[in-house]
């Protein structure tokens, strides 16, 4: 029996001069390109500070970027040693990547691949969305694309070399009981460059109970969210799919 190989996007680009109708979105859920503001406030940490008599204004630059933005860029240093241990130009060798600790959390990696578009304005890369796991990590390379919303307004976050962007995801918020904000952002496309992103995802075990931290709750800060499992989370955040309706609601008192 002969198998069909469904194309991807990224075998289509080089043949289409339009966004192919299916990916056309409609008129009330368009990038709005023009309203972007190019804002350069997402806060730039060095954590290295963590391991200096720096120590307690990094966490404290961190809770604040937590609390304001639900994003940051951090710079990552690694010395030539470790970045050594690394490399190989051996094209044999395959490069492992752990993906559990001790329990059954999780890290899932993935690659985004955003191809060239003809028309950036009718699309996105990935349609606005709060990351349901705990925090995601995300490497992007010097093609911008990705926007956060910032006091109601689409923002773009310029790349910075040697910098991983940190973004708090649902869980965060719900253990903060809302001091910390899992934040809508979105990937748009351009008509000239692919861009690639790698995020991160760290999950907690499918059967972790998450719940308010009771050191949080008190008197004047009731307990915002019921307690659930983290499967239970999961799965009611993809049967909606990505949706800027943010999945937290479904889940408060
Ligand atoms: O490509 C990006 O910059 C964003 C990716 C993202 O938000 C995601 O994969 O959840
Ligand atoms: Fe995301």
């Amino acid at each position: 029996m002969a198998t069909t190989i469904k194309p991807l996007l990224t075998d289509l680009v080089s043949t289409v001069s339009s966004v192919p109708p299916n990916y056309v979105r409609p008129e009330s859920d368009r990038p709005k390109l023009n309203e972007v503001t190019f804002d350069h406030s997402i806060p730039l940490l060095d954590l290295q500070g963590l391991h200096g008599p720096n120590h307690s204004s990094v966490i404290k630059e961190i809770g604040e970027a937590c609390q304001n933005y639900g994003f940051f860029q951090e710079f990552f240093h690694l010395p030539e040693s470790e970045r050594l241990k690394n490399y190989s130009d051996d094209p044999m060798k395959t490069t492992r990547l752990s993906t559990s600790f001790n329990g059954k959390h999780a890290q899932h990696m993935a690659i985004n691949c955003y191809p060239p578009c003809p028309e950036p304005e009718l699309t996105y890369g990935l349609p606005a969305h709060a990351d349901p796991n705990v925090i995601t990590i995300l490497l992007q390379a010097d093609v911008p694309g990705l926007q956060v919303l910032k006091d109601g307004k689409w923002t773009a976050v310029s790349p910075v070399p040697y910098t991983f962007i940190v973004n708090i995801g649902d869980q965060i918020q719900v253990v903060s009981n809302d001091r910390y904000k899992s934040v809508l952002h979105r990937a748009v496309v351009n008509c000239k460059e692919e861009r690639i992103s790698i995020p991160t995802f760290y999950c907690p075990s499918p059967d972790a109970v998450m719940r308010p931290a009771p050191q949080l709750i008190d008197d004047d800060h009731p307990p915002l969210y019921r307690s659930y499992s983290y499967s239970e989370y999961y799965q009611k955040f993809w049967k909606r799919g990505l949706n800027a309706e943010t999945c937290l609601d479904m889940f408060k008192i």
